[in-house]
């Protein structure tokens, strides 16, 4: 069976999108998700976007790392599928319900309301959460952040002295993190201005992460480190992100269609 796609990126973290609502699709299971993703042997992508139809919602959009793994919420690839759709939407996740529209240069998000306690993001083994006990290499005492999908958030003196290619995946897989987690490393480069590097929960350093990006300016701005709205830096460019207490968060940013093809089903089943 024959299946197309749309190759799309945020700030560089790129994505094949396979639209369900307007050709079948059949079952997607986490070997099926990794092959399409591989650089090697498949079409190569740090998410796997999947949309389908809602009974909520304008759409679902479902989500899978290049690991293979499904998980709740992706702000890049929100504001992929924003220019996609081309209109207002409301769209289902699995982290819960968003907002997207196209905005000049790209298009903006409304991602929900942040949860910031650790009783968001299930640990393996009791501690004390208001400051915790556990330190990696240099990185602290990590704010926690869920917008949809786990954040663990480091504030440093310089985040480009931080080797996360080597420290993220030993706090990805840290065993207090049984679900494991996303991995942001930031630093305040100039006022309400954040230069901040991810190490996403599977599928490693990518170039931008729209809810990393989110997590960090709310955390920094619950921190009173900055001021809505936060320019993030991330590798692959620049977010807007604003938020007030209380409120939801808006992601603002650049996306872009990079081609479209079509694939055999069957070569990664
Ligand atoms: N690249 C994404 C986040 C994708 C999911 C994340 N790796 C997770 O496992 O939660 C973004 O732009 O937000």
């Amino acid at each position: 069976m024959r299946v197309s796609f749309i190759k799309m990126h945020g700030l560089g973290n790129d994505f094949v999108v396979l639209d369900a609502r307007n050709q079948p699709i059949p079952e997607i299971s986490g070997k099926i998700a990794a092959g399409i993703a591989d650089r090697r042997e498949g079409i190569g992508c740090d998410q796997l976007i999947v949309l389908g139809q809602s009974e909520s919602a304008a759409f679902r959009m479902r989500i899978f790392n290049s690991d293979g793994g499904e998980v709740e919420a992706c702000g890049n690839a929100s504001r992929a599928v924003a220019l996609l759709h081309g209109e207002p939407a409301e769209v289902e996740t699995a982290g819960g319900m968003i907002s997207l529209e196209l905005a000049s240069g790209g298009a903006s998000v409304d991602m929900g309301a942040p949860r910031f306690d650790w009783d968001d993001i299930p640990l393996a083994y009791a501690v004390d959460t208001s400051a915790m006990p556990v330190a990696w290499d240099g990185l602290e005492n990590p704010m926690a952040v869920n917008v949809g999908n786990p954040h663990a958030v480091f504030f440093v003196d310089d985040a480009d002295a931080i080797d996360l290619a080597t420290l993220g995946p030993v706090i990805e897989n840290d065993p207090l993190f049984p679900q494991r987690i996303n991995v942001n490393v930031a630093s305040s480069i100039a006022d309400n201005h954040l230069k901040l590097s991810v190490w996403e929960r599977g599928a490693g350093l990518t170039r931008a992460c729209g809810t990393g990006a989110c997590a960090t300016a709310v955390a920094a701005i619950r921190k009173g480190i900055a001021k809505s709205p936060v320019t993030v830096t991330l590798p692959g460019g620049d977010l807007t992100i604003s938020w007030e207490q209380g409120g939801t968060i808006r992601m603002t940013g650049p996306a872009t269609e990079a081609f479209r093809g079509s694939f055999e089903w069957d070569d990664f089943a």
